[in-house]
């Protein structure tokens, strides 16, 4: 869906990205990095509106250096920022913004419903948009990316400025995007933990720089371990978990268990009614930051070692990580 080959924009004070080569399947993917990271300028990038310094970049398999035009045809975009007219409707926003992609007028009309239906805004839909909640807007700026039915969503930020159940909700429309419709998404968060929750496969850049490429699963179980603590017999419970196939080590009085999927939970819940010990708890844990960077990539690797651009990667990452970690306690503790 898309590709990018050694991808730079330099500012002059800033580089923005740096040397990005990476690539994107079909399916919805979350690119993830705090705030400055490189995100925005990446997308604008893609859909040729900002020209790279250096490399190269496709999308669906046209050069964003010439054919932008016809990527943005193709592509939908929700931009990051408020940017709806306060005194139109979301129908005639929407409507115009199908129209200004080729529909045809009975057509964009008929979009325009279905569309604004599917994310959720009914009667509201003929009000001006300036009295809009921040949910209703960010729920007309994902119908406008949607309406010419394209192939690719680029979503930046969606979730910004909304409340936990607001968040949930557009986390839910964004899966459906793809499940209801089969249209790929490349969706932008600072926060690691939601995009976990809707993406198939994880991108991580900090400093303009790539960190870490992968599928959610392998990501997930990379950066995460369970964190175990038992009423007694610890080194017991250890043994009985290493010959059960899983990496434990002790870590002051909780043991650490690697996650390798879904049925460690349960392997870990086994091992202790086996040993006939209490369980006083099991919980998710985000390793360390430098642990990320164990089986990474020569890139990842120097962006961790040479702390990337002037304020460096960890402070950056950690600031993601932990909103995941926080983010993940809740529903991963047991
Ligand atoms: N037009 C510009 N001129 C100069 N510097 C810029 C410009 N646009 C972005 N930058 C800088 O490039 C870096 C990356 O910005 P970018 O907007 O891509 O980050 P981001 O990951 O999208 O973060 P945010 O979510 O805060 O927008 C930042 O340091 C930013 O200040």
């Amino acid at each position: 869906m898309i590709a990018t080959e050694s991808l730079s924009k330099r500012y002059p004070r800033v580089t923005a990205l740096d040397r990005l080569t990476v690539d994107i399947t079909p399916g919805v993917t979350g690119l993830v990095g705090a705030n400055g990271a490189g995100k925005s300028t990446l997308i604008k990038i893609l859909l040729g509106l900002s020209p790279a310094s250096e490399g190269r970049a496709t999308v669906l398999g046209r050069d964003v250096a010439t054919d932008g035009a016809e990527i943005r045809a193709l592509v939908g975009y929700m931009p990051e920022h408020d940017c709806l007219p306060p005194d139109v409707s979301a129908t005639e926003f929407v409507v115009h913004m199908a129209r200004m992609s080729g529909l045809p007028p009975t057509a964009a009309r008929e979009r325009t419903a279905d569309t604004l239906r599917h994310v959720g805004l009914y009667e509201e839909r003929y009000r001006p948009m300036g009295g809009y909640s921040t949910g209703m807007k960010q729920r007309v700026k994902l119908a406008q990316a949607l309406v010419h039915d394209p192939e690719l969503v680029l979503l930046d930020e969606p979730t910004n400025g909304l409340d936990p159940v607001g968040r949930d909700d557009m986390l839910g429309l964004i899966r459906r995007v793809h499940t209801d419709f089969g249209i790929s998404v490349l969706v932008t968060s600072h926060l690691l933990g939601e995009l976990e929750r809707t993406s198939d496969h994880i991108v991580v850049i900090d400093g303009g720089r790539l960190l870490r490429a992968s599928s959610t699963s392998d990501f997930t179980q990379a950066t995460a371990s369970l964190a175990v603590e038992v009423t007694d017999r610890e080194e017991e419970l250890r043994k009985a978990l290493t010959a059960a196939g899983l990496t434990a080590r002790p870590s002051g009085h909780l043991l650490l268990v690697d996650i390798a999927g879904e049925e460690t939970y349960d392997t870990v819940r086994d091992a202790v009614a086996g040993l006939g010990v209490g369980l006083v708890r099991m919980e998710q844990r985000r390793h360390r930051i430098a642990e990320l960077f164990i089986d990474d990539t020569q890139d990842g690797e120097g962006a961790a070692e040479d702390g990337g651009r002037s304020t460096g990667p960890e402070p950056q990452l950690a600031e993601a990580l932990a909103a995941g970690a926080k983010e993940g306690e809740g529903s991963d503790a047991a």
